[in-house]
């Protein structure tokens, strides 16, 4: 079995597609491509973040489950603690994926104000630029400290809020997606607009009982305006409320779309 995700080795993704699966790993610098070649038959799963307790959402990978066909299988919850990494004391320029700078915007700012920052494809990519240049610091597990050339932990838990999480989903090819699971995820483009489709959308869940877990609109991309909406409910497709409630989505939608991403369970793991 192999598995794809963000890289290169040491990222947060990494770790949580470690959690999950023991096989063969391969790296992708980008959640676009983690989903499409999962796709596209080149591996058998991929594992992408979502969404983080403190910086929201991660759009890209909700972007490519709009526009590529895979199936979710799992969700992943897992604790980030960021560590400051630096082959010396002094650097002048600190670099991570954007959220991991975001999660620790307030610590740069109260420990170096004024400190240049660069975003990059992963916090694991930030690490080896610090590993190449003295004048660079990261921003990632402390472990990446060890996992190489030595690097010093200059300073550790620098996320914002002490409780910083972050919700990675495991894909597989569409022939796996399972009606088995405490949750569901779909995405809905109406491609409709009058006052009141949001209501109706949600009200086939509301009826039912339904606990919506998250609601999130992105831009459709056709026009300012448009939205496709990405659902995740507490039930899974197993159950009749929840084929009955999406059928009247499905209902409502009957000039756009509606894409099943499946039902599964979800684990917290601590790493
Ligand atoms: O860059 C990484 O290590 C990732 O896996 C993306 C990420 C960044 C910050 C928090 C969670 C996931």
């Amino acid at each position: 079995m192999t598995t794809i995700t963000l890289g290169p080795a040491g990222t947060y993704s990494h770790r949580a597609a470690q959690a999950v699966d023991d096989g063969d790993i391969e790296f992708a610098e980008s959640m676009t491509a983690i989903v499409e070649a999962v796709a596209e038959g080149e591996a058998d799963r991929g594992v992408v973040p979502v969404e983080n307790s403190i910086e929201g959402s991660v759009t890209e990978s909700l972007d490519a489950f709009a526009e590529y066909d895979v199936a979710v299988i799992k969700e992943i919850i897992t604790p980030i603690r960021h560590a400051l990494l630096a082959q010396g004391d002094s650097f002048d320029l600190v670099t991570s994926h954007a959220q991991a700078l975001a999660q620790c915007r307030g610590w740069l700012d109260e420990h170096y104000p004024g400190v240049d920052v660069e975003a990059v494809a992963s916090t694991a990519r930030g690490v080896e630029r610090a590993r190449e240049d003295p004048n660079v610091a990261a921003i990632g597990h402390p472990e990446n400290a060890t996992n190489g050339t030595e690097l010093k932990v200059l300073a550790e838990d620098i996320q914002d809020q002490s409780s910083n999480a972050t919700r990675f989903l495991a894909v597989a090819p569409v022939s796996e997606r399972s009606e088995a699971g405490g949750k569901s995820s779909f995405i809905v483009y109406p491609n409709a607009d009058y006052p009141g489709l949001l209501l109706e959308l949600l009200e086939p869940f509301a009826d039912r009982d339904i606990n919506l877990t998250r609601v999130e609109s992105r831009p459709s991309g056709e026009r300012l305006g448009d939205y496709v909406f990405h659902v995740d409910i507490a039930a899974g497709l197993y159950e009749e409320r929840t084929r009955d409630a999406i059928a009247d989505v499905e209902a409502l939608a009957e000039n756009g779309w509606v894409r099943h991403l499946g039902s599964y369970d979800s684990e917290t793991v601590l790493n």
